[in-house]
């Protein structure tokens, strides 16, 4: 039986991860995936959604300009689009191979082995590998498991991914539907819901089972997506619920029962189901071994599971699902185990951005979250039309909040931004809240000019009682405010 140091189950972003950074120990290491290399963080998920989100920004500026641009009334071809969505996922997927088959070659000889096939852990240091007829075993002082998440079903909808689909199966379509309803409007659904809407050629509608889009995310960031949503012609079910779910021959009908007790039914020419995603641990173990899952996934402590020499990481385990989270995990397993891990793992300072209308992104808490947490803190934003380079850009609307603690020290407890290049403006606070800094810094910063991370400089300004634009004259744009117990307390005085 082959022998490995490590042997790493799923070569998604969390298992690539971790076997490029085992490579760094020289160790022994077999990186094993039943599928495609790059596991969700290419295919069916990030990095291909980003495409089409990117692409359908583009096309909706040139509907938004047409008339100033010269092209008024254009059509976008589906196929061609898809194509190119194709051509990034596969561009993504060769270099990842290039790099990995070559890691022998560039570094050391028979340090690292990609071995395609269904993986079964056996027994603490032995995994069978299943590729078409053919079974081996392998033997590993360490498996590391990464074998992610799949979409979540609801027994009561058909998905057949032709008519009803998951994100999964959403790469079948091969023509832009003229309508679409879209169950579950958290990350996966407002995305998509932006993608098609911003293209034009499909009715979107849209529906929760809490009582708005995003619902762990705060009110004024989801009034923002939802107007504009809206303006795009996205029909987003309220106060509503869904009860039926049923293919009409080639049209999908579905049935809502309002809170008055009334139902409607309509019809759409496809569905998407993104209900939340589940970790995929079927047919992962053998059934004598003694590793604890709950219905969230695999329970680790810090990436160790409840067998010591086998972990975890990823969106397999019961946290965030995020590439950089998984990639986190993977680097941070292979560190415990072959040294020390170079920092804690903590997720307080995780950088995430939806890819909205506009983009959304954040860093640490948000006010929802800092009220469920029973913490008082002092939140201050400002308005994009104060921003020059929101400005230049002739897009002013969204908006900078941060939260801090309510107390000399301000510690810095989180922030979003809504708007154009909101991804490029967290950097800064979330390097400032890794490193245990304040606002202090952050007000004194030296930023370009013109760029948006500048109205994060002015709320830091605002929270020390410095900034060049006074809250007190544009109070419709600057907010300076205390939260405690329920209740919020303007702080600026006029
Ligand atoms: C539509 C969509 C959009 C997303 N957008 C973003 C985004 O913009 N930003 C972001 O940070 N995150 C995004 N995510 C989430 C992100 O893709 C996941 O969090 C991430 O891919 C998880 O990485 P992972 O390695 O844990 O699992 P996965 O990417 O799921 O990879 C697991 C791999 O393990 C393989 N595997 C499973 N079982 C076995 C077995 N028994 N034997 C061998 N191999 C096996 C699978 O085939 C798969 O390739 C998105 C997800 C979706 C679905
Ligand atoms: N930009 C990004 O970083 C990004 C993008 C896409 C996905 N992701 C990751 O993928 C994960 C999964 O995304 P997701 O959108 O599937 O999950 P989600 O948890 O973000 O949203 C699921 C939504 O479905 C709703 N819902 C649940 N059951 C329902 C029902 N029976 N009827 C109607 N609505 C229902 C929930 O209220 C929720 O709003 C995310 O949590 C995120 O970690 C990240």
């Amino acid at each position: 039986m082959k022998k490995y140091d490590v042997v790493i189950i799923g070569a998604g972003p969390a298992g690539y991860a971790a076997a490029m950074r085992a490579v760094d120990f020289k160790k022994k290491v077999a990186l094993i995936e039943k599928k495609q290399l790059g596991g969700a963080g290419i295919h069916h998920g990030a990095l291909w959604s980003k495409t089409w989100w990117e692409l359908s920004r583009e096309a909706f500026s040139l509907r938004k300009h047409g008339e100033a641009l010269n092209t008024g009334g254009v059509q976008f071809n589906f196929k061609k689009l898809k194509s190119e969505v194709q051509k990034a996922v596969q561009e993504r997927m060769d270099q990842l191979e290039h790099h990995m088959h070559n890691i022998n070659v560039s570094i050391e000889e028979g340090l690292f082995e990609y071995i395609q096939g269904n993986a079964k852990v056996k027994d603490p240091n032995t995994v069978e590998i299943q590729n078409f007829e053919e079974t081996t075993q392998i033997s590993a002082d360490y498996i590391i498991v990464a074998t992610g998440s799949r979409p979540r079903l609801l027994p009561e909808i058909p998905i057949d991914e032709e008519c009803i689909f998951t994100s999964d199966g959403l790469d079948k379509l091969e023509e832009f539907p003229k309508s679409m309803v879209i169950v579950g409007a958290g990350v996966i659904g407002c995305e998509f819901a932006t993608i098609f809407s911003n293209f034009g050629h499909t009715k979107v509608h849209l529906i929760d089972k809490g009582d708005r889009i995003l619902p762990f995310e705060d009110e004024d960031v989801v009034k923002v997506i939802e107007k504009n949503l809206e303006a795009k012609n996205v029909l987003i079910h309220r106060n509503s619920r869904l009860i039926d779910m049923r293919k009409e021959g080639q049209m999908v009908a579905y049935t809502l029962e309002y809170t008055d007790g009334s139902k409607e039914v309509f019809r759409v020419e496809k569905a998407l189901v993104s209900v939340g995603r589940v970790p995929r641990y079927e047919n992962l173990f053998e059934s004598n071994m003694d590793i604890k899952i709950d219905g969230r996934g695999i329970i680790d402590d810090l990436t160790q599971t409840s067998i010591p020499n086998i972990y975890a990481v990823g969106d397999i385990t019961a946290d965030i699902s995020l590439v950089n989270v998984g990639e986190l995990e993977g680097r941070f397993a292979i560190e415990r185990i072959f040294g020390k891990p170079e920092r804690p793992l903590i997720y307080e300072n995780i950088s995430t951005i939806m890819f909205l209308s506009p983009e959304v992104a954040g860093v640490g808490m948000n006010e929802i979250q800092a009220q469920n947490s029973g913490l008082g803190y002092k939140v201050v934003s400002i308005d994009y039309s104060c921003i020059p380079r929101a400005i230049a850009m002739r897009n002013t609307q969204g908006f900078i909040k941060i939260m801090v603690t309510d107390d000399e020290h301000q510690k810095i407890l989180g922030m979003r931004v809504v708007g154009e290049h909101a991804s490029s403006a967290i950097q800064a606070v979330a390097l400032l809240i890794s490193m245990d800094r304040g606002i202090r810094e952050l007000a004194e910063l030296i930023h370009p000019h013109p760029s948006i991370i500048e109205g994060i400089q002015e709320c830091g300004r605002m929270l020390l009682g410095k900034s060049m634009l006074k809250p007190a004259v544009l109070r419709h744009a600057m907010v300076c405010k205390t939260y405690e117990k329920g209740k919020y307390k303007d702080l600026i005085v006029v």
